[in-house]
């Protein structure tokens, strides 16, 4: 799980807030009685009702109007509430409590010492959250226009007005009741923090006040977010904030994430946070947010944009196929251009003309020929070598990180545009041949780049049956990045058809996978039921964010892993390891594959270095039948082991080391049919 943990000061943020007006905050009532104030918050004595004994009886103890106090503890049922003045502490009974009316204090005028606070923001999937967060904490986070991007919490700190707090960014959720895992972690964190921001997608008030309301209930200090009020006034939306806060009883601020307005008055906000007294009427909430949403938001009409027109088309039973189509072999071609163009125009070269001739000087000063061996390796091919500063480095940056960046890059955009949801709608049909819906195709896709990211997106989906099927359909529909783009540049020599021969036999036998599961699994698949977000042009600056963050990943996980596998073999190699192990499996191999003994080490540590096995495969010279045998076996036959642990976390053991049997014996078998089968045949 990834904790992001950063200390930057919020007061850098640069805000240009235009729509949020003074005014609005000048009418919200800050006086509540001292029953609504929150434990260990200080206040100030503004008024105390109630007859002459009640004003008595507290003024002999010096909680008279201008006091401070703290709120230290109240007990359940209405029952006594503990305050501290100057350090002592009283007990004052609920009735009397509620006869004293205070002021809170910002939380930096407390007194005494004031500990970290725990902000949670909390909403709908999809309103901005996790970009909210990035303003605010200036992290770098991937943000998507999907409901579902961030599954898992991520924490960061930040200063403002002289205090520390903590913000933590949850997966988004549409009501208190849960449903999937991603809402278990996101309402544990109602109870666990101090102050709750609620964030509302401003141009969707009435879907987003349901969990407002609910929120409000759990009477923790709140403040809710408008956000996108950047997009309020093109949908001929227009609200009044100042009434919304008035029925919602907590400070409402007006935000937009992405131009990066309002974030400075959320947060001097944030102080002003507080229990709401509206009354919720559970049987009657849809008529209660009815009727708030008649009385503060008006629309205008306004004519059909060319993104809804789009968004018609890409949803329409032949359109939608058609966009389907469309965007798949776009997405392949410009992959492919900019991954080739960026190796054979310049990385290929740059590394055969001028980095290689100087490393292999360099490295020929030392004078220990181990050394030589590990750093460069026993073979001027840089996929032959072994040698960390060859090898490692040429698989790593010139074969795999282009493909990386032009597949994210690509996927990037089609995530911020929101086609994501509208393809989940178009497979949906076919997706349920195979016991799953159409939202699983959310997590299929992003397992085409890596697969431990997409393993741990399945958790917003409902079941644990949607879950098995979606895994066994990641694991197995198509390899992750560095093994595509090693099958494709490796295969290419062999001609597109045996490129094209390989994916469909994965395709194929992914499928054929699930279908029997699906026949084995007891239950039944679950109904599809997804939101569509608007379409919306990708902003460039959030696209290069996001960018960035996936690029640092490599560098910091892959790429370590990339060179990890190529000192391995490096070093099996120098200790004859791989001679022993390839005399062992030299038959089996031979026998039942037809592979040439070779590839016994590579299946061996495929394991640890399933990423790069494929590119392993370019020193053993095989035939294309060879080839297509290889890659499909080391494609399947085991999970790499960041997959392996991410499964078994997220199915348990026993689940999870089905799958994994089950795909290895599969791998076996249909390995050794292609390779029966070419026997009989040539
Ligand atoms: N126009 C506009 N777009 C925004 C704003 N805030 C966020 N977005 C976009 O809305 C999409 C969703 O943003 P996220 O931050 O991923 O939303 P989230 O609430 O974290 O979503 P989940 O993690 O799925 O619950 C992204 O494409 C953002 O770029 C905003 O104020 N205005
Ligand atoms: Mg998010």
């Amino acid at each position: 799980m990834f904790m992001i943990k950063k200390d930057v000061p919020a007061e850098i943020i640069n805000d240009h807030d235009i729509k949020q007006t003074d005014e609005s905050d000048h009418r919200y009532s800050s006086l509540i009685n001292l029953t609504r104030l929150e434990n260990n918050r200080s206040a100030k004595v503004i008024e105390i009702q109630g007859g002459h004994q009640v004003v008595g009886k507290l003024e002999a103890m010096g909680i008279v109007p201008g006091a401070t106090v703290v709120k230290k503890s109240a007990s359940i049922m209405k029952g006594p509430i503990v305050i501290e003045k100057a350090g002592m502490q009283f007990a004052v009974g609920y009735p009397m409590a509620e006869k004293i009316i205070i002021e809170p204090l910002a939380w930096d005028d407390a007194a005494g010492h004031s500990p970290v606070k725990k902000i949670v923001l909390l909403g709908n999937p999809n309103v901005g959250k996790t970009l909210l967060f990035s303003r605010i904490t200036g992290t770098g986070v991937v943000t998507a226009n999907y409901a579902g991007t961030t599954i898992d919490l991520v924490t960061g700190k930040f200063n403002y007005g002289g205090r520390k707090y903590e913000l933590i960014d949850a997966p988004g959720i549409y009501s208190l009741e849960h449903f999937s895992e991603a809402d278990e972690i996101a309402l544990k964190l109602v109870t666990d923090s101090d102050i709750i921001i609620n964030v509302i997608d401003a141009t969707n008030l009435e879907r987003n006040l349901n969990l407002t309301l609910q929120l409000l209930q759990a009477r923790k200090p709140m403040l809710v977010c408008l956000n996108f009020w950047d997009d309020t006034e093109h949908n001929g939306i227009s609200i009044d904030v100042p009434a919304l806060q008035k029925i919602l009883d907590v400070p409402v601020v007006t935000v937009s994430a992405l131009r990066k307005e309002g974030i400075a008055k959320l947060l001097e906000a944030i102080p002003k946070a507080r229990i709401s007294n509206l009354t919720y009427d559970a049987e009657e909430h849809w008529n209660q947010i009815g009727n708030i949403v008649n009385t503060v938001q008006k629309l205008e009409h306004r004519h059909h944009t060319v993104l809804e027109r789009l968004s018609d088309f890409t949803l329409h039973p032949i359109g939608g196929i058609i966009t389907a189509l469309g965007v798949l072999l776009t997405t392949l071609v410009i992959v492919r251009f900019i991954g080739e163009g960026m190796i054979n125009n310049l990385l290929d070269p740059f590394y055969t003309n001028i980095y290689a001739p100087l490393i292999m000087n360099l490295v020929g000063h030392i004078p220990s020929e181990f050394i030589q061996g590990l750093l460069v390796g026993y073979s001027t091919d840089p996929l032959e070598s072994f040698g960390i500063l060859t090898s490692g480095i040429y698989i790593a940056l010139v074969q795999v990180f282009p493909y990386f960046i032009s597949f994210y890059f690509v996927f990037g955009f089609l995530e911020d545009l929101g086609y994501l949801p509208r393809l989940a709608v178009v497979v949906d049909n076919f997706f349920h041949r195979f016991g799953l819906h159409g939202y699983s195709s959310i997590p299929v896709m992003l397992g085409l780049g890596c697969k431990v990211p997409a393993l741990l997106s399945t958790r917003v989906l409902n079941s644990q049956r949607e879950k098995i099927l979606t895994i066994a359909l990641i694991m197995m529909s198509a390899p992750c990045l560095p093994q595509t783009a090693m099958i494709v540049s490796l295969g290419m020599h062999y001609g597109v058809t045996t490129v094209l021969f390989i994916f469909i036999i994965l395709l194929i036998l992914a499928l054929g996978i699930n279908i029997l599961i699906n026949k084995k699994l007891p239950g039944k698949s679950e109904e599809f039921f997804t939101e569509l977000p608007s379409y919306r042009m990708p902003s460039p600056s959030l696209m290069a964010v996001k960018l960035r963050v996936r690029i640092v990943e490599y560098f910091s996980e892959i790429l370590p892993m990339i060179t990890l596998g190529v000192l391995i073999m490096n070093i099996l190699d120098y200790l004859k390891v791989i001679e022993f192990a390839t005399n062992i499996l030299k038959k089996p191999v031979e026998l039942v594959m037809g592979l040439p003994p070779e590839i016994a080490p590579i299946m061996l540590m495929g394991f640890l270095r399933k990423d790069v096995s494929i590119a392993l495969l370019a020193p053993l010279h095989l035939t294309a039948h060879q080839f297509i045998i290889g890659s499909i076996f080391l494609v399947l036959y085991t999970p790499c082991i960041a997959s392996f642990f991410t499964m078994l976390k997220e199915l348990g053991a026993k689940i999870a080391l089905k799958i994994i049997t089950l795909v290895f014996i599969v791998a076996l078998a249909v390995t050794f049919m292609i390779h029966a089968i070419y026997i009989l045949v040539f």
